[in-house]
């Protein structure tokens, strides 16, 4: 596996409220996933310092981010909060890195997901979402029962026009930060009409002709388990979005709908099992007066490990 430093994973964090714990427990999981690259934390100015702290302690590299707002409208988003969430748009001027992978705050990663980084440059890679929860109650899509999950099941009706684009979720995909990108972003944000999923909407449209879909275990929408079970393999399941309203484990309380199944409560132990796991806490591994070892002995230790990281050219003399 090369080990380069221009990779990194990104989440977004707005508030004082308690989604500094699902960050917390996606820093520590991917920690136990033995992934190579850090978690970069794209704070608004609302995270109050303490919570900060509390990430920086767990390893994180905390980037501040100002707000992104959509135009003025009156859409109803399908959760009032959505508005912030336009703000993730900010980690595509991250261009230290050349390649991303966003995973949401509510995501936990139980299996190595690294290969992804070597994906093709040039694409948007996510995994689809589903439009049979009440949430997309306003959709012609859930109106009329039609999925892409299971386009067969109901067909897309010719009189309605062309079928949608295949939609992904926007809790997790794999970029790369680009100025240009995130000027053009910006701009056009600017002059798009909000709708009800905000960013994911408007993240479709703009890379509609360039997304890529990846397998649904690389980002497990919880509701695929009750509307599309014959899509989901669970041991196959690496990554874990806790989306379905109620199933947010640093707040589970099993009382709202689906969360009393047996699948949802397991999925929330093995968040917690991470969570409270001490040795996944973040180590610097060294005693502050003890030497850190040179860059040459850290590519030496991993190249003899196996894991052949790409040699800087020799230093000039
Ligand atoms: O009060 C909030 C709401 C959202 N988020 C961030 O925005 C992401 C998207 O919101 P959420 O996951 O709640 O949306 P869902 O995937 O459940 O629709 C979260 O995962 C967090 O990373 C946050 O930090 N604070
Ligand atoms: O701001 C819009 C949000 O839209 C998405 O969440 C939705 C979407 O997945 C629906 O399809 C589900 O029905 C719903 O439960 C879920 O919350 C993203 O996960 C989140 O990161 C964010 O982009
Ligand atoms: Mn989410």
């Amino acid at each position: 596996m090369d080990v380069t430093t221009d990779r990194a994973y990104v989440t977004f964090l707005a508030g004082t409220g308690d989604y500094v714990k699902g960050v917390v427990g996606l820093a520590k999981g991917l920690r136990k996933a033995r992934s190579l690259y850090p978690l970069v934390v794209a704070t608004l100015p609302d995270v109050p310092e303490e919570h900060r702290q509390i990430l920086k302690s767990q390893g994180c590299i905390v980037r501040e981010i100002e707000p992104v707002y959509p135009p003025e409208n009156q859409t109803q988003f399908s959760m009032a909060y959505y508005i912030i969430n336009y703000s993730k748009l900010r980690i595509w001027e991250f261009v230290e890195y050349s390649k991303m992978i966003y995973l949401d705050g509510d995501i936990q990663v139980f299996e190595n997901i690294d290969h992804l980084f070597d994906s093709q440059d040039g694409r948007f890679y996510a995994v689809m979402d589903c439009f049979c929860e009440q949430t997309w109650s306003h959709s012609t899509q859930y109106k009329i029962g039609y999925c892409q999950q299971c386009p067969n099941k109901v067909q897309w009706k010719a009189e309605l026009g062309p079928p949608p684009p295949l939609y992904f979720n926007a809790g997790m995909f794999v970029f790369e930060p680009s100025l240009s990108t995130y000027s053009n972003l910006l701009d056009t944000v600017k002059v798009t009409p909000p709708t009800s999923f905000a960013e994911q909407d408007f993240l479709n449209m703009f890379f509609r002709d360039v997304y890529v879909p990846i397998p649904s275990e690389y980002n497990l929408v919880l509701a695929m388990l009750w509307r599309h079970p014959e899509n989901v393999d669970l041991t196959k399941v690496k990554v874990v979005h806790y989306c379905a309203a109620g199933s947010k484990p640093w707040r589970f309380t099993g009382k709202e709908k689906n969360m009393e199944r047996e699948d949802i409560k397991e999925l929330v132990r093995k968040w917690w099992e991470i969570y409270e796991d001490e040795t996944l806490d973040y180590k610097t591994g060294l005693k502050d007066h003890e030497e850190k070892p040179s860059q040459d002995a850290l590519l030496t230790a991993m190249c003899e490990a196996g894991l052949v990281p790409i040699r800087p050219a020799p230093r000039a003399a």
